[in-house]
C-alpha cells in the first residue's frame, strides 16, 4: 500500500546540510503497523514529514513516495492535501501546538469529520458525538463544547485521535502519541489506538519501545537518519542483532536505564564507516571505514546494518 524506496530529506543551513533522512525503504500492507524507533533527532519526524510532504522551504527531497499507486512527490500540492486529509492522517506529537486553541474541539472535529464527504451539519454533529465515544469520553456533548485549554493532556491526545480516525484513514502516521502522559493515559491512549485504528495501517514513531511493541507487527530501528535494523517486534526484543538496538533497549527504563555511551553524531557531519562505530563496543577496522549495508544476513524476514553481526 506505501513504498518508500531511497527517501532523502535535508535541510540546508547556515551550518551546512542536515541529513536527516539518508535513503530509507519502507514498504507498508494494508493494516501493518510499523513502530519507527530511535532516539531523539534521528529523524523520524521528519521522515513522516517527508512522506506527507509536510515540510519547509530549505529541504531537499529525492527517492520515490507510492501509494495505492500513486507517486506522492509528484502529485500537485492540491491533490495531495486531500489525500493528508481524508486517505493518510498525521497525528501531531504536540496536541497543545496542533489544535486551534480559538475554536471549541467538537469544531474542530467536525472540520476533519467533512473532510472529502458531503455531510449536513447534523450529520457531522453526530458523527463528531459517535467519535468522541469512541476516543471513550463519557459525556461527548459537553467536551464537544470545551476550548483545548479546558482539557487535561491526556484529554486532548484522545482529541487527537478523534481527528486521526475521523476520515477512516487507511495510513496514519502517529508521532509520539503517548509522549508526555501518565502511565495510565498511556495505557488507554496504545489501547484507543489499536482499537480504533483496527483498520487502518500505521507508522508509530516512538522513542517508547514498550509502546511500539504493544501495538505494532514491525519495528524499524533508526540511527543518525538511516535504518540500522528492521524486522517483528518480538525478535527485535528477544534477539536485538545491531549493536545500536541492544543499546537503545538496555536504555530503556525497564531494563536498567544504561544510557548509551557518547552522544549522536551531527547529521551535518556523519561519521565515516558504520555511523554508529564511534560508540560501538564491538566496532573493528572495517566499520571504520565501510558503510555496511541493510542486510538479510539472519533470515529473511529481518534485516540489519552491521558488519559484525
Ligand atoms: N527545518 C529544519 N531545518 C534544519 N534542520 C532540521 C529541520 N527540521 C528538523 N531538522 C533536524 O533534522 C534532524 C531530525 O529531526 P527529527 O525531528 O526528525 O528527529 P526525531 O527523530 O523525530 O527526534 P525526536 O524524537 O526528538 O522527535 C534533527 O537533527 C533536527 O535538528
Ligand atoms: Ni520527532
Amino acid at each position: 500500500m506505501l513504498q518508500v524506496s531511497n527517501l532523502k530529506t535535508s535541510f540546508r543551513t547556515p551550518e551546512g546540510i542536515v541529513k536527516a533522512v539518508d535513503s530509507i525503504d519502507l514498504s507498508l500492507r494494508k493494516g501493518e503497523k510499523v513502530g519507527l524507533i530511535g532516539e531523539t533527532g534521528c529523524g523520524k519526524t521528519v521522515f513522516g514529514m517527508s512522506v506527507v510532504r509536510l515540510l519547509p522551504h530549505n529541504t531537499s527531497i529525492s527517492g520515490k513516495v507510492s501509494y495505492k499507486g500513486k507517486d506522492l512527490m509528484t502529485v500537485p500540492e492540491s491533490h495531495m492535501q486531500n489525500i493528508r486529509g481524508s486517505e493518510i492522517s498525521f497525528i501531531l506529537q504536540n496536541p497543545s501546538v496542533s489544535l486551534n486553541p480559538l475554536m471549541r474541539v467538537g469544531g474542530q472535529i467536525e472540520e476533519a469529520v467533512r473532510k472529502g464527504k458531503n455531510l449536513s451539519a447534523q450529520e457531522s454533529r453526530k458523527e463528531t458525538l459517535r467519535l468522541l465515544k469512541e476516543v471513550n469520553f463519557q459525556d461527548p456533548e459537553y467536551i464537544m463544547n470545551r476550548y483545548p485549554h479546558e482539557l487535561s493532556g491526556g484529554m486532548k491526545q484522545r482529541v487527537m485521535i478523534a481527528i486521526g480516525i475521523a476520515s477512516e484513514p487507511d495510513l496514519i502516521i502517529a508521532d509520539e502519541p503517548t509522549k508526555a502522559l501518565d502511565k495510565g493515559n498511556k495505557k488507554e491512549i496504545l489501547s484507543l489506538l489499536s482499537d480504533t485504528a483496527e483498520r487502518s495501517s500505521m507508522i508509530m514513531i516512538t522513542h517508547d519501545l514498550a509502546a511500539a511493541s504493544e501495538l505494532c507487527d514491525r519495528i524499524l530501528v533508526m540511527y543518525a537518519g538511516e535504518i540500522v535494523e528492521d524486522g517483528p517486534c518480538d525478535e527485535i526484543l528477544s534477539d536485538p542483532l545491531h549493536p545500536y538496538t541492544i543499546a537503545f533497549i538496555k536504555a530503556h527504563p525497564k531494563n536498567g536505564c544504561k544510557a548509551i555511551p557518547g552522544s549522536s553524531p551531527s547529521l551535518i557531519d556523519l561519521p565515516s564507516g558504520c555511523r554508529f562505530h564511534p560508540r560501538c563496543p564491538d566496532a573493528c577496522a572495517k566499520c571504520r571505514t565501510n558503510h555496511p549495508d541493510l542486510s538479510n544476513g539472519h533470515s529473511h524476514h529481518r534485516k540489519n546494518r552491521c558488519h559484525c553481526h
